[in-house]
């Protein structure tokens, strides 16, 4: 990389790698990649890229004449006629190609376009349209994105690793696809998450593309669809599971640390909850790890619950909560939320616990089924007699916030909803499965069923409804309003563990971002057009609480922590090369 500064960080905080940051916008900065680029290569490296937009003393001094035809057009031109021939297509999945094949092309037009069409364009990169491409990837295959490691990269993990171009990496997501949204185990085609989740990092949350990898660990599948498909890109094999499964995550885990050094954040997505949760508890203690189904669905979901307390009053301790879904997203909340009781009413978490109950794919979680539960729903077995079925379970325990977190659609039915309205005056129901085909409920059926006295929010996004000549608005409780921010926090503190202090504080700066015009509509999450400052704003708690905690290692530390994390996000703006 030439004289380029590996070192080299803006204010000490989120790493240039092109060393393009510490230049301002109208000084000039070399292209660099391993070499100059240039002509064809240019033309054809995403990271410089620029398309038409290349000017006549670059198509000059970078070999680009010809190459080119004579036009030349700004950026936002450029992002008008793909917003535009976006639009022409009718089925999502194209839409989703043509993002990934600009991504590809044109990555700083990629994430201006993301960024400035951002509800627009989430539903295409993210969910549900991923968990689409996620099934169809093999099908759909053209550029290789992302690090695959397979059961064959056995021994070779760090070699694997060193053979990604990007040397300074801050933020990984790795999944191994056993779990993908609400689609179950999509083997090594899970790609489509990390790809997406990542994209998500710079877009929201503005770390840098090039310092972050997304990555798949492919041990098989156990889809059978899969292994019969002849367009499958991953091993055609069963899932390895128990030691061999335990000693590949081992070697990549310190492999990680290895190339990239302790402070890189490593990022769980999607991999099932037999081995989530364990994966979670054996690193967190080693490495800077963050489970985002447990952990920042938990945090995402208490601010939900927190902004919710303005519209149905009361504290969170004198809410009762039951969950559909007793896995990674249920526990994880359920846990978050009664450690925050616990906190502000300054009685055990033993305690506040009682407050919450889930129920499975058994039924209601109680005393009675402690010995067979699995680690993670232990907690929640309260004293109750058994109960089989949602609708009986709401009947029973009148929560007055009912959450979806089930992975299976249409769970809650109208029995279900309209139970839930008879007993609140405002029912707080959070439909959290992706992707929208998972939905417990749909938006129109919430509001159908309460008469339009749900506040509701779903994993998956929903167009506004009009009931009875009134257009409610539902919101997206969804992880990605707290991962990008999250990470970005973590970065810049150069925090070296990740504490759940950390995510309360993720969590109640996104509730203070819920302003009275949001709440006048019953929205209990902010838009996602605001959701760059969002994220710096969340960015600043978490590392204010990491600072606090000592775990920020990044010294001193920075005065305006807001300040610190907006001047330390990536822009997209096309840069002038010399
Ligand atoms: N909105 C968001 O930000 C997020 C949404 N999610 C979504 O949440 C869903 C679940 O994810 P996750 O918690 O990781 O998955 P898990 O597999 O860990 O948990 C699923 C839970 O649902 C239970 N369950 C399955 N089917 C039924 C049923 N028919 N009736 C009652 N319970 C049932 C399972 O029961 P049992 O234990 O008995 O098998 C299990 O407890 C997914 O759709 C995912 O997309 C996840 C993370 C973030
Ligand atoms: C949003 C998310 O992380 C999930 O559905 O798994
Ligand atoms: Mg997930």
């Amino acid at each position: 990389m030439g004289d380029v500064d590996h070192q080299a960080t803006v204010g000490g905080g989120v790493e240039d790698a092109y060393g393009e940051d510490r230049a301002t916008e109208e000084q000039l900065v070399t292209p660099w990649t391993i070499s100059v680029a240039s002509g064809y290569t240019l033309l054809r490296d995403p990271h410089h890229n620029k398309g038409l937009a290349f000017t006549e003393k670059e198509r000059d001094a970078h070999y680009l004449r010809g190459l080119l035809p004579p036009a030349i057009v700004t950026q936002e031109l450029q992002e008008k006629k793909l917003m535009h021939n976006l639009r022409q297509y009718q089925v999502p999945l194209q839409r989703y190609m043509a993002m990934m094949d600009l991504q590809e092309r044109n990555e700083r037009l990629f994430y201006k376009l993301l960024i400035d069409n951002v509800e627009e364009l989430l539903p295409v990169v993210y969910t549900p349209t991923v968990g689409e491409a996620c099934q169809k990837y093999g099908c759909i295959f053209r550029h290789p994105q992302g690090l695959y490691i397979s059961l064959k990269e056995k021994g070779k993990i760090l070699e694997v690793l060193k053979n990604w171009p990007q040397k300074s990496i801050q933020v990984i997501v790795v999944t191994d696809g056993e779990r993908i949204l609400g689609l179950g185990d999509l083997g090594c085609q899970g790609m489509g998450i990390p790809v997406g989740k990542l994209a998500l990092y710079t877009a929201l949350g503005g770390v840098r593309p090039s310092a972050c990898l997304p990555i798949t660990i492919d041990v098989g599948t156990n889809n059978e669809a899969l292994l019969k498909d002849d367009f499958y890109i991953g091993l055609r094999q069963r899932r390895a599971t128990g030691q061999e499964y335990a000693d590949l995550l081992q070697e990549f885990m310190t492999a990680v640390k290895q190339n990239y050094g302790e402070k890189v954040l490593v990022q769980f997505e999607d991999f099932a909850n037999h081995n989530a949760f364990e994966l979670l508890a054996k690193y967190r203690k080693t490495h800077l790890v963050f489970n985002d189904d447990i952990q920042g669905t938990a945090s995402v979901v208490l601010a939900g619950v927190v902004a919710a307390l303005k519209l149905v009053s009361g504290t969170l301790a004198e809410h009762t909560f039951l969950f559909l879904g007793a896995g990674e997203a249920g526990t994880g909340i359920a846990e978050l939320i009664a450690l925050e009781m616990s906190k502000q009413t300054k009685s055990p978490i033993e305690e506040t616990r009682k407050k919450i109950w889930l129920v499975d794919s058994k039924g209601l979680i109680v005393s009675s089924r402690k010995e067979s539960l699995q680690h993670f729903k232990k907690p929640w077995a309260h004293e109750h007699e058994p109960v089989k079925t949602l609708l009986d379970a709401v009947k029973a325990i009148k929560p007055t916030v009912l959450i979806g977190s089930s992975g299976v659609g249409q769970t809650f039915t109208k029995d279900v909803v309209e139970a839930m309205a008879s007993f609140n005056e405002k029912p707080v129901i959070l439909a959290l499965s992706n992707p929208t085909s998972q939905s417990e409920c749909t938006a129109e059926q919430a509001y159908t069923w309460t008469k339009g006295r749900a506040i509701f929010a779903s994993g998956s996004p929903f167009d506004p409804v009009e009931y009875d000549g009134k257009i409610f608005v539902p919101g997206q409780a969804n992880n990605a309003y707290i991962f990008p921010g999250f990470g970005l926090g973590v970065v810049i503190s150069g925090a070296i563990h990740v504490h759940d202090d950390m995510l309360l504080a993720a969590s109640e700066a996104l509730a203070q971002q819920v302003t009275a015009e949001n709440y006048e509509k019953g929205l209990i999450y902010p838009p996602f057009s605001n959701i760059r400052k969002i994220s710096a704003h969340i960015a600043a708690n978490v590392a204010a609480k990491a600072y606090e905690l000592g775990l920020a290692s990044r010294l001193p530390r920075p005065e305006n922590l807001v300040k610190y994390a907006e001047s330390c996000m990536y822009t997209p703006i096309y840069r002038n090369y010399r």
